[in-house]
């Protein structure tokens, strides 16, 4: 059996009770097999699923012998071994830490650079994964090193470009892209790629012969156009390329096609008559993409040329070709960082279906080689928020709330609006508005400054605080507020503790509670808190009635 981790199964066991561990293989980390986050709130499998999630380490190297479940780019091959050893070093630990992922981080480096991925780009790559890992909180159930290779995922798909860079088509007229690029790049073999692409989106398309230096080229364009089924415009190597781009576009406009694509010539280099003739066409046919064809194998070169083109004639940005090739991949990890400018278009072998749009996402998961590991800690962390959420409305119900879930809970609101999350847990109450949810995150900040000169004790038993006022004074005082603040905010956290409590003990027949006022409350108090409003009642000291809620007097 291939099993290479453990894992905890939760389906068969009772909530919050462990089962013995079973050995499994990485597929069950699939997400299909992972526990329906959304059944912790139906109370289904409840909050065992993050334990079911608690594996030792996951055999990375198994995923080569599993065939079929993960397609290692070729071309990344040496890059994505170089991220394998970054992997491995990590085996053990218990967090990622600035000290253990140094020698990892050293390794990436490596490997990069060994992708031809120029120096800067490296760098700041580095930088900016450590800084992200090491500030990642710990998932219950995921191993760091799969963490590091989330946060790695994430920075490639960032450095790459994020989004997926779609064509810009124009609003009316024929869409003219003008397509430039050095010699032997494939750049007349993407005029014939590009044209059936759209014309599989039902674009009709018109190519146009711009490269008046080569001959050949002109020829080959017309039996590609032939090949594809569109028409070709060409006015042999006697005229002048703008004028050639300027009335085939005109001969588009008058056939009403949706798109013009413009081949100008190839040189061996940037030259400057090369850069004046593309201006020259692109002033005459004002083009809404001007893409730079290069090659993936020209590596960190491909980046400093697109940069280049873009600062003499402007592009929108790029496609590269011959990644079927054995390039290293420096140019597709490099040309947005490098340049500001997107690829567009990536071109995997020499037939016309070999064009395909870029995708960072999916390139970096390529680059990993690595889906299934990443959509494992992803359902983690989605669990782990879930979780998260109700083991606060427990505590809120059991009125354990105390001011680290205060915390926790108004930082959440500012990270996701996850009040709205809870409150709507709770039937009759999922009424919260954008606005509220914007009013809570102002709040925060003010709120936090109390609870963060509090000590640990006055934190987890809030009654400290209630009960002396020496104590209010010295949060008042070292967080630069009043002490009716500090009182307003202990308050506060009681209220909404008795009024949880008074609501659950309605929502089992008890009584029936006034959810209309309990929103209302709940607001005017954040404002409150935020001091940007008079208080509703003068709190010399806390209310009797909170004290003795909180002692147990009163229900
Ligand atoms: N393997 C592979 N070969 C490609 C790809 N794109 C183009 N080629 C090949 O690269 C060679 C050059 O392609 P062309 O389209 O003629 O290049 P060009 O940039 O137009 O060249 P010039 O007209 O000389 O400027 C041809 O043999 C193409 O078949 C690709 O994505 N993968």
């Amino acid at each position: 059996m291939e099993a290479t981790a453990t894992l905890t199964t939760l389906s068969s066991s009772p909530a919050g009770v462990r089962s013995s561990p079973a050995r499994t293989t990485v597929a069950s980390l699939h997400p299909r097999r992972l526990p329906d986050p959304a059944s912790h709130l139906r109370g289904a499998q409840g909050p065992t699923a993050l334990r079911a999630l608690s594996s030792p380490f996951l055999g990375f190297s198994s995923r080569r012998r599993r065939s079929g479940m993960v397609v290692r780019a070729e071309m990344f091959g040496q890059l994505t071994t170089g991220l394998e050893s970054a992997w491995n070093k990590l085996r053990g630990v218990d967090r990622l830490t600035k000290e253990n992922i140094a020698e990892p981080m050293r390794d990436i480096r490596r490997a990069l650079l060994e992708a031809d991925v120029s120096v800067p780009v490296a760098r700041s790559f580095i930088e900016s994964v450590t800084e992200k890992a090491v500030g990642t909180d710990v998932i219950p159930g995921v191993q760091p090193e799969q963490q590091l290779v989330k946060v790695v995922n994430d920075e490639l798909v960032q450095l790459m470009g994020g989004e997926v860079s779609d064509l810009v088509f124009a609003k009316t007229g024929p869409t003219v892209i003008l397509l430039a690029g050095l010699q032997g790049v494939g750049k007349t073999t993407v005029c014939a790629k590009l044209a059936f692409y759209l014309k599989k989106m039902g674009k009709s398309c018109m190519l146009v012969a711009a490269d008046v230096y080569r001959p050949a080229a002109i020829d080959q364009l017309a039996i590609l156009g032939k090949k594809v089924g569109v028409p070709v415009y060409s006015e042999g190597t006697e005229a002048k390329p703008s004028d050639i781009a300027k009335n085939g576009l005109k001969e588009a406009k008058s056939k009403k096609t949706d798109v013009v694509i413009v081949d100008t010539a190839g040189r061996l280099q940037v030259d400057k008559a090369m850069m004046n003739e593309l201006r020259e066409v692109k002033k005459a046919v004002k083009p809404t993409e001007v893409l730079l064809v290069v090659d993936a194998m020209t590596g960190q070169e491909a980046a400093a040329l697109v940069g280049a083109f873009n600062g003499e004639v402007g592009i929108t940005g790029a496609i590269l070709t011959k990644l079927d090739g054995d390039s290293r991949g420096g140019a597709a990890l490099s040309i947005k960082e490098v340049s500001g400018k997107p690829i567009k278009f990536v071109g995997r072998g020499e037939r016309v279906e070999d064009l395909e749009p870029f995708y960072p996402d999916r390139m970096a998961q390529r680059i990993l080689g690595m889906g299934d590991v990443l959509s494992f800690v992803e359902q983690a962390q989605q669990v782990m928020r879930q979780e998260e959420a109700e083991e606060l409305q427990k505590k809120i119900m059991s009125a354990k709330f105390n001011f680290n879930d205060f915390l926790k809970q108004t930082k959440a609101i500012a990270q996701m609006g996850s009040f709205s999350r809870i409150i709507g847990m709770i039937p009759g109450m999922n009424k919260v508005t954008p606005a509220q949810i914007r009013e809570a995150e102002k709040n925060v900040k003010f709120m936090e400054s109390m609870i963060n000169v509090m000590t640990a004790d006055e934190r987890e038993k809030p009654e400290l605080l209630a009960e002396s006022r020496e104590r209010r004074r010295r949060v008042a005082k070292d967080s630069g507020k009043t002490e009716q603040q500090v009182s307003q905010l202990v308050s506060q956290l009681f209220q909404m503790r008795a009024r949880m409590q008074k609501m659950m003990a309605g929502m089992q027949g008890k009584d029936t509670p006034d959810m209309e006022n309990l929103m209302e409350s709940i607001k005017s108090e954040e404002q409150f808190a935020a001091g940007t409003g008079q208080p509703r009642r003068k709190y010399g000291n806390l209310r009797r009635r909170d004290l003795d809620r909180m002692r147990g007097y009163r229900r």
